[in-house]
């Protein structure tokens, strides 16, 4: 997953109805193809997603979901001026929400909530503050 900041708020989308979890918010990724490292994952979905390119800077934090999907999450760059394009097959909207604003969020996949909660108690760091 993309944690992806811009005046302290974070990337979030809402997948497209042609998805799994459908309608639901989260942050932008997907899946590691073959031979590929987590970093060219990162790239390539946020070029698929949302026509953006991003730059990896580091792994934050390792989940895994209750249905066992392991999930990376990676902290991502964004020139200042560049703004998402959505593929609407995959990606409904998106939205730049502060840290409150994704506390309160509904329709969030189980996994944020999780992140923000690891976030809150130290077991990853951000450019920002909680
Ligand atoms: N994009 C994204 N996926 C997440 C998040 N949290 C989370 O549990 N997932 C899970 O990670 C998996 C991959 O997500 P995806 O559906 O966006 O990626 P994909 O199209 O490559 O994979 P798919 O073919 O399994 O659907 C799904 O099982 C999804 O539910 C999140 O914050 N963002």
């Amino acid at each position: 997953m993309a944690v992806i900041l811009r005046d302290e708020r974070f990337l979030v989308i809402r997948r497209s109805q042609q998805v799994t979890a459908p309608g639901k918010l989260c942050f932008p990724g997907g899946g590691i193809e073959p031979g590929e490292t987590e970093e060219q994952t990162l790239v390539r979905e946020m070029l698929e997603e949302l026509a953006i390119a991003v730059d990896p800077v580091r792994l934050l934090w390792r989940s895994t979901t209750p249905w066992g999907t392991k999930l990376a999450w990676w902290l991502a760059d964004i020139p200042d001026t560049m703004q998402p394009d959505p593929d609407p097959a995959e990606v409904a909207e998106f939205f730049w929400l502060s840290r409150l604003e994704l506390n309160d969020a509904e329709d969030l996949l189980p996994s944020v909530p999780q992140f923000m909660r690891a976030w809150r108690r130290g077991r990853l760091s951000l450019p920002i503050n909680w």
